[in-house]
Parts: C-alpha cells; structure tokens; sequence
C-alpha cells in the first residue's frame, strides 16, 4: 500500500512505524515534513522517502493521512490540493470537520475523519473513525487497515461523535499519566525512594488495565475486589467520593469535548 504523510510529527511517525513494523516497505511511504531534523529522523529510522513539500509523487499514493496541527490544517490542505486524485484522504486532526475538509480540497469527497492516540507509538492506540455514508467500502477498509496497525479502531455513524472520542481516548492518555503522576507523587510523600514510587505507579496501572481487558469484567466489579468491608481501598475511596473526583473527571472530558468543538468552529471558517 502506498501511503502519504502531510507532517510528521508525533502521530504520523508512530503511523509509520506501526505500518513499518506490521510488513509495510519504507520506500512506500512518503512523508510532507518542513522540519529538516523530523525528515531525518523518519528516514533514519524507517526509510520513508520525506521530502520538504508536497509534488508529484503525491499523486501516487492510495491513502494521503493529513497529521498536522488543526491550525495548519486548511494551509496544508491548500498546499495538496492540485495532487489529490485518487487517494482516500484521512485526517487525523482534533476538531477538524470534513465538510470543512472537503471545500478546502476543492470538494474532494473521498474523505475519513479520525482520531487516534499516542499509545499507537507503542501499538497500543485506539482510533475513533468517521467516514461519511457515501465513503466506499473499499475506502473505509483501507482507512481501517491503516489505523489497525497501531492499535484497534472503532467507528462511528455521526461526526459529532468524535468531538466524544477525542475528548475520551485521543486525550484520555494524559488523564491517565496525571493519574500516575499522582499516585507517585504520594508515594513519594509518604516516604518511598522516588524510583521505588515510580515502580509501583506505573505497574499499578499496566496491572489494572490488563486485568480489566484480559477479564473483560466490569472496572467497577475489578474495583469492588479490590475493596475490602472496613479496609484501606474503601478509605481511599470515600476521600475521592468526598471530592466528587468522578464528576470532576466527568466535567473536565465535557469540557475537552466542547473544545473540540470549538476547534472545528475556529478553524473550520473561509
Ligand atoms: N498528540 C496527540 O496526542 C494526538 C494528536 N492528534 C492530532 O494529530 C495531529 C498532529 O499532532 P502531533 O503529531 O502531535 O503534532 P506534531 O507537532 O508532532 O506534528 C505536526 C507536524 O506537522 C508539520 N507541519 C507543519 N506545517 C505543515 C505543513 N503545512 N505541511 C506539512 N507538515 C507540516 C510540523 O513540522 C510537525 O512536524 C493534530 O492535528 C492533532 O490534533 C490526534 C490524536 C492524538
Ligand atoms: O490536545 C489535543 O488537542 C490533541 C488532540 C488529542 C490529543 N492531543
């Protein structure tokens, strides 16, 4: 499969490399990078063929993945426009909306809309994704391929969907590493040598996340377990209950939900 990258950054070389690792050929990849150090390394480490600015050899490709910034991302858009002709174009872009998408493509409609997270650099991602009804099959399988090479894909029927998605697991990472910084942090507090705290964070949550996907039990039956009638976890519990940690958490994915919302009405404008 020849594949296209406008930017590689973060999430277009964690693509990479999950393509490369799972048989794809570097040389049948091309990445769009205005960074000179981000080409090198790229080539370096997968030899993909990047080059500073889009040309000819875009037309060749059978998927172009746009991962650039929402803010760059009508700029970027504009710069392939003239290349894109027979490729399914994916974009990766939190907010970004395809409508949007489409007219900056000159009306270009073989379009996927999805939104992936950086646990793809380690082949352990989620990737949310939206095709519009009128999307082949064909298109969607090729888009579907793609992000399966780091991680498992879900799909969505409506758009506005993934303004949740990005909100729930193209996000969610960083909750979770606060979460670890946190637990760390009071281990540490309490007295324990900081590489010592670090441990037993990390595999804290490694352990709890394999057991809840390998059980394929309900997290608050895996809590329960944990909990003893009378016990520490129950202690630690009722702290959070106290401080309505769960609504927080709640309040602050609405919150990151609404933003992107906002991106897509920030950057979706003419
Ligand atoms: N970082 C994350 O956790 C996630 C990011 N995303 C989305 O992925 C996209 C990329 O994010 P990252 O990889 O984290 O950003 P990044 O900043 O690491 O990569 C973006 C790359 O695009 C390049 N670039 C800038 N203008 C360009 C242009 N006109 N043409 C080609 N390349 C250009 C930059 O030099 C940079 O290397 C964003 O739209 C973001 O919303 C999606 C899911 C998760
Ligand atoms: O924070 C952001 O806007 C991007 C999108 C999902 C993760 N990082």
């Amino acid at each position: 499969m020849k594949v296209a990258f406008i930017g590689g950054g973060n999430m277009a070389a964690a693509i990479v490399g999950g393509l490369v690792a799972k048989g794809t050929r570097g040389e049948d990849l091309l990445v769009v990078e205005p960074n000179a150090k981000a080409r090198a390394t790229l080539a370096k480490d997968y030899g993909v063929n990047a080059v500073e600015a889009p040309g000819e050899e875009l037309s060749h490709a059978e998927a172009i993945v746009l991962a650039v910034k929402p803010q760059v991302m009508r700029e970027a858009a504009a710069s392939i426009k003239p290349y894109v002709n027979r490729a399914v174009v994916i974009s990766i872009a939190a907010g970004i909306r395809l409508g949007d998408l489409s007219r900056w493509l000159g009306g270009y409609a073989r379009l996927v809309r999805t939104m992936p997270n950086t646990p793809a650099l380690v082949h352990a991602g989620v990737t949310g994704l939206y095709a519009d009804p009128a999307v082949s099959e064909g298109d969607r399988r090729l888009a579907d391929t793609l992000m399966n090479a780091v991680g498992a894909t879900v799909w969505f029927d409506k758009e506005t969907d993934l303004d949740a998605v990005v909100a729930v697991s193209g996000s969610g990472p960083a909750y979770v590493f606060f979460a670890m910084e946190s637990l760390e942090a009071a281990a540490r507090e309490l007295g324990l040598a900081p590489e010592k705290a670090r441990t037993l964070a990390l595999w804290t949550f490694v352990g709890a996340a394999k057991l809840a996907i390998e059980r394929n039990e309900d997290p608050a039956k895996l809590r329960a377990n944990v909990t003893s009638k009378g016990g520490t976890t129950e202690r630690a519990i009722s702290v959070m209950e106290a401080s309505y940690v769960r609504e927080k958490i709640m309040e602050a994915v609405k919150a990151a939900a609404q933003r992107s919302r906002e991106l897509g009405d920030e950057f979706g404008k003419d």
